[in-house]
């Protein structure tokens, strides 16, 4: 899986911190990223190790992840609910938990999970924290209306940007064949504000705001792993 941000041995510091919270008979959502891959991967040695857990991945890729580590999976609609999900983000605010997800087009599964879980699990590297979130946020579009949602995020003083895979694949389009804008609105102080306003712009299907999701962050460094609980 490509990574992004930090270095990786801190990404895996926080993913297997994580994964240690699973214990067995449990439903896991699976999340998406880099730093979520070590989660998977190290779910997976739990597994061949006697782990019973069921995972419900949030993407293509972490579906194939599950598969090639052996963990049992299984669709949302399958399993009564989920104890924990374990997902990384693209920037949190380590007082609060609040986060923006969405660097993997993933978001809207991601948050149907996280919503479907007792608790979500952030787990990341130090660049990923800030004390503001101001990073880009994800919106996942119907494409029919990707120009109206454009309109929409300049008008909440927004830069909106269609995500492009690359210049010759043209636009990124979600597992649920959707577009992605990416909206710079420099930096945010009312996220709650701004998620409720994003929400209601005819054909958003999920933005990558994650505001009240978090029950606990561990951040990985070189040396070690913090948790903070929320
Ligand atoms: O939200 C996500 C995917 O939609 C990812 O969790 C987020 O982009 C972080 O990824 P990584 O751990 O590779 O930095």
């Amino acid at each position: 899986m490509k990574s992004t941000g930090g270095s990786d041995a801190a990404k895996r510091r926080a993913g297997e911190a994580a994964a240690e919270q699973v214990t067995d008979g449990m439903a896991v959502g699976l999340g998406t990223g880099s730093t979520a891959a070590h989660a998977i991967d190290a779910l997976g040695r739990a597994v061949d190790a006697g782990l019973d857990i069921v995972g419900v991945p949030t993407s293509f890729a972490s579906r194939q992840c599950a598969i090639d580590r052996g963990i049992p999976i299984a669709d949302l609609d399958e399993v009564d609910g989920l104890d924990i999900a374990i997902d990384g983000a693209d920037q949190i605010v380590a007082e609060s938990g609040d986060c923006i997800k969405g660097g993997g087009a993933a978001h809207t599964r991601e948050k149907i999970v996280a919503a479907a879980s007792e608790e979500l699990l952030i787990v990341v590297d130090p660049t990923k924290v800030a004390e503001t979130l101001d990073h880009t946020v994800a919106i996942e579009v119907i494409p029919a209306a990707r120009t109206g949602v454009e309109a929409a995020v300049e008008g909440l003083d927004g830069t909106p940007t269609l995500r492009q895979a690359s210049d010759k694949d043209g636009p990124v389009i979600t597992d649920n064949g959707n577009l992605v804008v990416d909206a710079d609105f420099g930096s945010i102080d009312d996220s709650a504000g701004l998620a409720a306003s994003l929400s209601q712009v005819p054909g958003v299907v999920e933005h990558g705001l994650f505001v009240d999701y978090t029950s606990a962050v561990y951040i990985g460094s070189e040396d070690g792993v913090s948790e903070t609980r929320y």
